[in-house]
């Protein structure tokens, strides 16, 4: 049985009841998504209640933090009261208080000690790629409204514990294309969902070909991931956070630093093969030049080339295993992605065009290629870094999709417009991890 207790968490007389927390602590982040109930009185009934009768309307909530700064998490969750109705109790141990969370990632068997000694919390152990897929099938599904719809938000900064609660006119959708600087959503037909594959960048990278709820099977990965972006970039430009390193690669131009096709043949395109002379030939090729040493080069282009080589890297890696498998659709995850548009311009250009172009030619004589150029489509995700805590977070008693249904969702941030906003700024306005979802759980 489950306790939901009223608490109050956004410091007004309104109490919101916290049920079930769930956690996905990764090697560099740690994800919190809970759902509180509706209090009642604070908010309209949902206008578009899906499923039967004894549902818990209320909102996922997403947080992060460091999974080096843990203690704040920790902190977090009790100065937030999150465990309160934050977890399960054994259905055998009911009136002892044993109660445990559901967490996932290597955090979840890293940290289980210190849950233990510090929330006296038991994490109940959900498999990393089981949330993941778990996770996107769950978002990706989510209903399309449409736009002009009412909504609700919550805004979360882990900083203040602030939570507005606004109301909004919104696109509610989840996934979205992103090609030169412009994002469209894309309403996925349910029944042609599967197969795909998910591209998980964290701090490494997974690749897993999802066939359907449950049906899986990772089928590759590579280290050179969110961590290596973070790690190098900070190595190489001293920049304190990774939001300063994002915010660098914005200013920095990565042809200081890559050497180009067009730097290799004298201005000119390499044509035969398909590549244009501003085509990168050799990420941080320049950097070999034997007058100049790291504090010759800009931080700013430093970051902007390490940002391009390891997008570009992981895009036709990407591209490479979803023609291994016949896959049409490539849906990219983590919050190495933070929905920075330098990020996901370079990936979908990776799958889009260059991988297709070049590999079109090198292979054409010896493979057929599953489909032609450009027909391989990146897609990204609004709740991109959550995929792994959501798949946690539905693990609890609910066994499938159905118990928990969204009725209303994706509002957009107060400064982001209507439909697609390619001037819409990540670094400025957070979208990852400050937006609720209004949903409904059954069997609360
Ligand atoms: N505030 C941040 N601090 C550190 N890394 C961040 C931050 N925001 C985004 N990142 C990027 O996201 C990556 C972690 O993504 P995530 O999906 O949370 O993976 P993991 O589960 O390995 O922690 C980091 O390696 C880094 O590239
Ligand atoms: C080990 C991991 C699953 C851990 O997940 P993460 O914390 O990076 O999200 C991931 O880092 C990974 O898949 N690394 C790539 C390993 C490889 O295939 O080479």
């Amino acid at each position: 049985m489950e306790h939901n207790r009223e608490v109050e968490i956004d410091g007004s007389s309104n109490p919101i009841q916290i049920s079930r927390l769930a956690l996905d602590i990764g090697g560099s982040l740690i994800k919190l998504v809970y759902f509180s109930r509706n209090s009642g009185d604070d908010e309209d009934p949902p206008k578009y209640k899906v499923g039967v009768s004894n549902g818990v309307n209320g909102r996922l909530h997403f947080a992060k933090f460091e999974t080096a700064k843990i203690n704040d998490c920790l902190q977090f969750i009790s100065a937030n009261k999150l465990l309160l109705g934050g977890g399960f109790q054994h259905q055998e141990n009911c009136t002892n208080d044993r109660s445990f969370i559901k967490a996932t990632g290597g955090g979840a068997y890293k940290f289980s000690e210190l849950f233990k000694e510090k929330l006296g919390i038991s994490l109940e152990k959900e498999d990393e790629m089981d949330c993941l897929v778990t996770g996107a099938n769950f978002l990706l599904k989510v209903p399309f409204l449409g736009r002009g719809y009412c909504m609700w938000y919550s805004y979360v900064t882990v900083e203040m514990h602030i939570y507005i609660l606004e109301k909004k006119e919104a696109v509610n959708q989840e996934a979205f294309t992103y090609l030169n600087g412009s994002k469209e959503f894309v309403q996925i037909d349910h029944n042609d969902l599967y197969p795909y594959l998910l591209v998980n960048i964290g701090s490494g990278v997974s690749m897993i070909k999802v066939d359907g709820d449950g049906k899986f099977e990772r089928v590759s990965g590579t280290s050179v991931g969110g961590g290596t972006f973070w790690g190098l970039g900070k190595l190489l430009t001293k920049c304190q956070s990774f939001d300063e390193l994002l915010e660098l690669s914005h200013r920095g131009d990565n042809r200081a630093i890559d050497t180009l096709v067009g730097d290799i043949y004298g201005g000119m395109d390499y044509s035969k093969i398909g590549l244009l002379s501003t085509t990168i030939a050799s990420s941080f090729g320049k950097a070999t030049s034997h007058n100049k040493d790291l504090e010759d080069y800009k931080p700013e282009d430093i970051s902007r080339s390490l940002l391009r080589m390891i997008s570009n890297n992981i895009g036709q890696i990407s591209y490479l295993n979803a023609l291994r498998f016949g896959l049409k659709r490539i849906i990219f995850g983590g919050f190495f992605i933070r929905s920075h548009s330098y990020t996901m311009d370079t990936i979908a250009v990776a799958v889009h065009f260059c991988s297709c172009v070049d590999l079109h030619i090198l292979i054409m004589n010896t493979f057929q290629p599953v489909w032609s150029k450009g027909e391989a489509k990146a897609m990204f995700l609004r709740h991109e870094g959550f995929l792994g805590a959501l798949g946690a977070f539905m693990s609890y008693e609910m066994h499938s999709l159905d118990d928990l249904v969204v009725n209303q969702m994706m509002p957009l941030p107060v400064n982001a417009s209507l439909g697609a906003d390619t001037n819409y700024d990540p670094l400025k306005g957070d979208l990852n991890g400050t937006e609720s979802i209004q949903c409904c759980v059954y069997r609360a």
